[in-house]
């Protein structure tokens, strides 16, 4: 089945939506950045998902719930920070957000990104729905990933808000040189684990692994290779958030020409009708997503 791209979205409304869209995420980078310093701590509540909520999750999801709210195109916001998804209009795109992904790294100062997906329908959506996906990364620079349109694009993102394309149509590698996976060790099954050793067992692969999935996806696409967060003996359905990290981030890979995997399909054919459902997410160079669901099977 086809993923739906800009070609087939409905209208030029929903075209500039989109481009409005990811000015939103680039104009607001800057700044949750500049306001993450104070927020490094514990919020008072927990997010729907039962995990410590930080200051700056929060900070970053009223922050961007009010300006993508406020687009003429956008009839329905969500995020992995509340319980439902909010009407925020009549337009017939939906946007669903990762405010800040791997915020357990604000502590020690690591990685962290803001992910954002356009879906063209009600939430929760399908994978098929996507019409945009990417992400900004807090790194030493900040840049900007937009999957759209059958393209892959890297902007910089400075702290004017401007942002300009750095690398366009962005494919993966092809001999993947980095790999990285989450989880406890302990917790994994032991056909995952089994095909763990086999990829580190490559000399020409090494591992890196950051604890924020945006940075290790990242790494990916910038050098190939193959990240999972798997599914766990504790957790079949693993961590991560079909809506707001599975879809976003399997729609960047399949368009950057990688594969992607809940362990037997691919994550945009992944079927879940509640908003913070999970899955278990693999994601990579074809051969060893292919080998990964050949070693799950
Ligand atoms: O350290 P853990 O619990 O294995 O989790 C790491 C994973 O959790 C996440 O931080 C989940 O995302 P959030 O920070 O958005 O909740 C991923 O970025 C990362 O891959
Ligand atoms: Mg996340
Ligand atoms: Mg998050």
């Amino acid at each position: 089945m086809a993923t739906k791209d800009i070609n087939t979205a409905d209208t030029a409304r929903e075209i500039r939506t989109i481009d409005e869209v990811v000015d939103v995420i680039a104009s607001t980078a800057p700044e949750i950045r500049t306001g993450l310093p104070g927020r490094r701590v514990a919020a008072e509540e927990e997010n729907p998902s039962g995990e410590t909520q930080m200051a700056a999750d929060v900070f970053a999801d009223d922050l961007l719930c009010e300006r993508i709210g406020a687009l003429e195109g956008v009839g329905e916001y969500a995020s992995e920070e509340r319980a439902e998804s909010i009407d925020v209009g009549n337009g017939s795109l939906s946007v669903a957000l990762d405010p800040l992904d791997g915020s357990s790294n604000l502590k020690p100062n690591n990685t962290m990104g803001t992910i954002f997906a356009v879906y063209d329908g009600p939430l929760p959506a399908h994978g098929r729905d996507l019409v945009a996906a990417g992400y900004v990364l807090y790194g030493p620079v900040m840049t900007m990933i937009v999957a759209r349109d059958g393209t892959v694009n890297e902007y910089v993102v400075y702290d004017d808000s401007s942002y300009e394309l750095v690398r366009e149509d962005i494919t993966l590698p092809e001999d993947g040189t980095v790999y990285g996976f989450g989880g406890r060790v302990p917790d994994w099954t032991d056909d995952f684990e089994a095909f763990a050793r086999e990829v580190e067992q490559d000399a020409s692969r090494k591992l890196r692994y950051g604890g924020s999935m945006i940075g290790d996806v990242n790494q990916i696409l910038t050098y190939g290779g193959i990240f999972s967060y798997p599914t766990l003996q504790s957790a079949p359905e693993g961590k991560l958030r079909v809506q707001f990290e599975g879809y976003p981030i399997g729609y960047v890979i399949e368009t950057a020409g990688g594969a992607t995997s809940d362990g037997t399909k691919s994550l945009l054919d992944v079927d879940k009708d509640e908003l913070h459902a999970r899955t278990p997410l693999y994601i990579g160079n074809t051969d060893l997503v292919t080998k990964l669901e050949a070693a799950l099977d």
